[in-house]
């Protein structure tokens, strides 16, 4: 029988930003570093033959350009991370990430550890 499972893959790279668009005075307008790390989630069908949803190493393979894009670098240096939040952060890799990742569920950015953004794209209209 057909069932269903979501797989995920944690990585980390270190990278500077500041955060153009906070009032002034803002700790975060000030240039700044993160070990940020981030969650890659797939949903999708268990194959009856393999057992896999997908290989895990897929999820190694797909975000392993992101990484040699963004690890020690200041993101705002970035085509598109002009604003590097969490939250555009997230967005800009799953632009990314759903080319070569069809079964791409959701994207968990941290910055710190008490602080995550999750973000599911656009077909259940952002929400
Ligand atoms: N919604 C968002 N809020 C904030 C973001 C963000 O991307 N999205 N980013 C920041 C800053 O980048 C900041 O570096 C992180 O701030 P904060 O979570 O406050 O981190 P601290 O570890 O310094 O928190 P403490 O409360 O001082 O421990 C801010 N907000």
């Amino acid at each position: 029988m057909t069932f269903y499972a979501e797989l995920s893959r944690e990585f980390s790279f270190e990278s500077a930003h500041f955060l153009p668009n906070v009032p002034a005075g803002h700790k975060c307008g000030r240039m700044h570093g993160h070990s940020y790390t981030v969650e890659v989630h797939v949903r999708g069908a268990v194959d009856d033959e393999s057992g896999f949803v997908q290989d895990f190493g897929d999820l190694s393979t797909a975000f392993a350009p992101i990484s040699a894009q963004l690890d020690h670098r200041l993101l705002n240096d970035i085509e598109g991370l002009e604003n590097p939040t969490s939250e555009h952060l997230a967005r800009w890799m799953w632009d990314r990430l759903s080319v070569a990742l069809p079964l791409l569920h959701a994207i968990v950015v941290s910055e710190t550890p008490r602080s995550r953004c999750t973000y599911r794209g656009e077909s259940n209209g952002g929400q």
